[in-house]
């Protein structure tokens, strides 16, 4: 076990594609940090330089003390999990699993055992003389992550290991990898662009937008508490509602909404209003109305979509909104539901820099 840790990491491409712009983070002895980004942000650059996959343009990337900027891949003690899982097709499941440890010279026993170990530990032990084209994707990636287990890492990098799984599977396999990972203790890397995958396994999230650290912390720190527009509205499912507003001094206005009980905001520049679809209260007394367009029943909770009036977008359009509320809350399409906004509960972004203000 080890902790890892980045200083001011830098990657430039050959062909002078700039990808990340001096990351530093440090990632405790046992702990499973998501990176979390859109496409092309530079999570799995960061990750492949880790990795050893990729050079490191600038900075110092440790594994415990040992800085390993220039040690081989293999020489890392580190071991990555692949989204297409990158088994041998020509092997059986134990000869992908045996494969690395047998280039290490390892005794043909103690190859067994980890074998059985981690066979066992992911219910594949029944597969172990099929070849990969004879199981199922979930069976695959389990093979996938055996490989990395009998390996006894510092380090496991996974790179997206669960984007070709049906959704049942995925969320099936995303709990099963937290159980592994935490019964394991090994320090772990994962990289995904969904944000509920990001939620639910990390310890500590990174948000990575355009190469550089967005924010890192708990998952529920960054949901409550985000720095930025970009990681409030990247981090929550449904995703944050914006309201583009300006303040006049007294209160936040976009047309017919206005709300009280800010201060100290600016009010000769646009500001975003970002409110969570759970905390807006349906209240007779309400600043605004919503016209419901369609309600998603998810079971135990419903989600309400609809367009505020008087309420302009960004786009110019009336302003878009969803609300979610108990399974009860079964509005039909075409009501009217008048919505209170509070201030506590609402946060306040400069639509030009990002900065949360509120
Ligand atoms: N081999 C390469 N040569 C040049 N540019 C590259 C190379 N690989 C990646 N890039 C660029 O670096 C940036 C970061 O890419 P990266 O693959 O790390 O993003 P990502 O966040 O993992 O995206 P995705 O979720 O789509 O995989 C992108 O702009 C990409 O075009």
């Amino acid at each position: 076990m080890a902790q890892v840790e980045l200083k001011q990491v830098r990657k430039t491409y050959p062909n002078g594609a700039e990808a990340i712009f001096g990351v530093d983070m440090k990632i405790d002895d046992g702990e499973l940090i998501v990176f979390v980004g859109p496409s092309g942000c530079g999570k799995s650059t960061l990750l492949r330089m880790v990795a050893g996959l990729e050079s490191v343009s600038s900075g110092e990337i440790l594994i415990g003390d040992r800085l390993i900027n220039d040690v081989s891949p293999s020489e890392r003690d580190v071991a990555m999990v692949f989204q297409n899982y990158a088994l041998y097709p020509h092997m059986s499941v134990r000869g992908n699993m045996s494969y690395g440890l047998k280039n290490r010279k390892m005794d043909k026993e103690e190859i067994e055992r980890r074998i059985m170990d981690a066979a066992t530990m992911l219910k594949i032990d029944q597969y172990l003389d099929r070849q990969p084209n004879q199981l199922s994707g979930g069976q695959r990636q389990r093979v996938a992550m055996g490989r990395a287990i009998v390996r006894n890492p510092q380090v496991f990098l996974f790179d997206e290991p669960l984007s070709n799984l049906d959704a049942k599977l995925r969320v099936q396999m995303r709990i099963e990898i937290k159980k592994l990972q935490r019964r394991m203790n090994v320090t772990s890397i994962y990289v995904t662009h969904d944000q509920t995958e990001a939620m639910t396994l990390a310890d500590r999230l990174a948000v990575i937008n355009e190469g550089q650290v967005e924010q890192m912390g708990a998952p529920m720190e960054l949901y409550a508490n985000p720095r930025t527009l970009f990681v409030a509205s990247f981090i929550g499912a449904p995703q944050i509602n914006l309201i583009p507003v300006t303040f006049d001094g007294t209160a936040i206005v976009n047309g017919d909404l206005r709300i009280t009980g800010f201060s100290d905001l600016p009010t000769d520049t646009d500001l975003m209003l970002g409110v969570r679809p759970d905390v807006m209260t349906i209240d007779p007394e309400g600043q605004v109305t919503m016209n419901v367009d369609i309600v998603e029943q998810h079971g135990g909770e419903n989600l309400i979509y609809g367009t505020i009036d008087g309420v302009t977008s960004a786009e110019g359009e009336p302003q878009e909104i969803c609300l979610k509320g108990s399974q009860t809350l079964l509005p039909k399409a075409d009501d009217k539901l008048k919505l209170r906004f509070d201030a506590d509960v609402a946060f306040v972004f400069r639509t030009d820099t990002g900065e949360r203000l509120k």
